[in-house]
């Protein structure tokens, strides 16, 4: 591909606010988010990571201290990356359930939110396949679809842009979402 039909493709967006993935599990917050960072060149958090690295796998925190111990862990992991002073240029994908935190809400009010919606069955294989979520460990599928559907209404309210990753390959996504990013901060920034 020359430069020019690159240019044409991949719109030149630098954010000016940290990009949050946020998400039912196993939507692709985290690859999809990754790669994102990877195409813009900028750094990429994800607090699950974050916290396994520093207090071990997840469903052990859980068996051990309980969800409501998760979920400090992780509101604090996300107040570290946006609380900064001068938050940095960054994409962070949370954990499905981060966004139900009423601190975390308040700090995403100054990122741009990037909710991804899938299809149960987008995610079926996914969720059967794998282990590691802990509130997946029993009856996945309905746990699933259950907590997709109370925590839909969260997301759509927090959500800047909506995209839907049910029939798409990643690369396919973040092109897709690189436009959206870029037509997002015309809309807010109209004199650029
Ligand atoms: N668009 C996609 N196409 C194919 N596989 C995907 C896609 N998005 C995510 N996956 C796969 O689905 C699984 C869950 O993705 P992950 O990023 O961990 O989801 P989340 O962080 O939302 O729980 C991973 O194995 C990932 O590679
Ligand atoms: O939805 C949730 O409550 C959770 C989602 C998981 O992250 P992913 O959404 O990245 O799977 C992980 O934080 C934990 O197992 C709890
Ligand atoms: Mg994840």
């Amino acid at each position: 591909m020359d430069a020019a039909t690159e240019c044409a493709e991949k719109p030149h967006y630098r954010p000016g606010r940290p990009i949050v993935m946020i998400g039912p599990m196993a939507v692709g917050k985290s690859v999809i988010g990754s790669e994102l960072a990877r195409a813009l060149g900028i750094e990429f958090v994800d607090t699950d990571q974050r916290i396994v690295a520093k207090h071990g796998a997840i469903p052990r925190i859980f068996s051990a201290r309980g969800e409501h111990h998760f979920r400090q862990l992780e509101a604090r992991a996300v107040a570290q990356v946006l609380d900064a002073e001068q938050p940095k240029t960054v994409v962070l994908s949370v954990g499905g359930g981060a966004v139900l935190d009423s601190g975390t809400q308040q700090l995403l009010a100054k990122t741009t939110v990037v909710f991804l919606r899938a299809t149960l069955e987008t995610v079926r294989e996914r969720i059967l396949r794998t282990s590691g979520r802990p509130l997946l460990a029993a009856d996945p599928v309905e746990t699933w679809s259950r907590l997709a559907a109370a925590r839909g209404p969260v997301y759509a309210r927090l959500a800047d842009i909506t995209i839907d990753v049910s029939n798409s390959s990643v690369p396919e996504l973040v092109t897709q979402l690189i436009s959206m990013l870029a037509e997002e901060s015309r809309k807010e920034n109209p004199e650029q």
